[in-house]
């Protein structure tokens, strides 16, 4: 096939500081996710400070956002409300992402006031060049963006040192009682490949399927999808959570797929082989992290819901297609699985 590009959702990125409507995420028909720019590992003194100055660091984030998902999951889960301030990135995309629904943001630290994401990024560099994602981890003092990468800012929020940790049901699988303990020293390999993993078959290939541009890629990425539910359905069927009776950071990295399958991934990117629901022991499983109280304060469905009907104009209203409800509260009995 040539060099044939077609964009179906037009996402737009800064360049040199500029705002661009190009998009160079669909190579050859297939969605090619750029990786985050702003990657390096956070710094065991930032993360110090996060404890040491509460309110220094801000995260923006999305509802809608499976990957902004992620770390506010270790936020809520490692009780940091109170130390990390929390900005929604959300509404009408214009420009890419909207600050707080399009009203005037103040950024943190200054006296800017702002209407886009992308501004964020540029009173960070003003000259950079990439894709304007969240989550973002925002430093107040430096005025800098610190990471955009959400498996960065997860490790980094779960290695904060507090006497506060919010355990609540210490039998509900949830380890906070240290600074470190999603991922574990003994199981750092098994994390790093079952990541890899969840990132390949779900996490990033339901946007494969979403947003393919040919059928012979959409085929590629329904079928890694498919496999790879069934083989975590499988893996499931005889431990409590992924790595056994700790919730680890592989499951939060799975989660927050699990919560937009039937509402988004099945609707909107073609993902409609299977429901979640049809799968016991991932629906069990994924009851099972519901029911833990922080973790459902970190969910706002219909912003989950709305995000794929968000209409290109003011005057249009977006009409919502519904699905069956999934009872979310129904209890997984998965407490006794060894
Ligand atoms: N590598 C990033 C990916 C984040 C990401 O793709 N976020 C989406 C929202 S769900 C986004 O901001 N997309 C805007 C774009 O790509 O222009 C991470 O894991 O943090």
């Amino acid at each position: 096939m040539s060099n044939n590009i077609k964009v179906k959702v037009k996402m737009g990125m800064l360049i040199n500081g500029e705002w661009s409507e190009v998009d160079k995420t669909i190579v050859n028909g297939q969605y090619v996710r750029a990786n985050s720019v702003i990657a390096q590992p956070i710094s065991d003194n930032m993360i110090q400070s996060i404890a040491d100055e509460p309110g220094r660091f801000h995260l923006i984030a999305s509802w809608s956002c499976p990957w902004s998902h992620r770390t506010m999951l270790v936020r809520a889960l490692k009780g940091l409300q109170d130390l990390i301030p929390l900005h929604i990135a959300g509404g009408r995309r214009v420009q890419g992402y909207p600050m707080d629904y399009g009203e005037l943001w103040e950024v943190p630290g200054t006296t800017r006031k702002i209407v886009h994401l992308h501004q964020l990024y540029c009173v960070s560099d003003n000259q950079f060049s990439g894709r304007v994602t969240v989550p973002v981890l925002w430093d107040k003092v430096a005025k800098k963006i610190i990471s955009n990468d959400s498996q960065n800012i997860m490790r980094a929020l779960d290695r904060v040192e507090t006497e506060s940790w919010n355990v609540t049901r210490p039998e509900s699988g949830f380890p906070a009682t240290k600074p470190g303990s999603f991922s574990p020293e003994h199981l750092a390999r098994e994390i790093e490949t079952l990541n890899q993993f969840i990132y390949l078959h779900i996490s990033n290939g339901v946007y494969q399927a979403g947003f393919a541009q040919s059928q012979a890629a959409y085929d590629e990425a329904i079928e890694l999808v498919f496999a790879g539910l069934e083989k975590l359905e499988q893996k499931l069927a005889g431990r409590r959570f992924l790595l056994g009776q700790q919730i680890t950071e592989s499951d939060l990295q799975l989660f927050p797929a699990l919560v937009r399958f039937d509402v988004v991934y099945f609707i909107h990117h073609f993902c409609s082989l299977k429901r979640l629901t049809d799968f016991p022991n991932l629906w069990a499983y994924a009851r099972d992290i519901y029911s833990i109280p922080q973790v459902a304060q970190t969910i706002d469905w219909r912003a989950i819901q709305i995000s794929n009907h968000l209409p290109k104009s003011n005057d249009e209203l977006p009409i919502i297609r519904v699905m069956p409800e999934n009872d979310w509260l129904k209890p997984s009995g998965r407490e006794r699985i060894g």
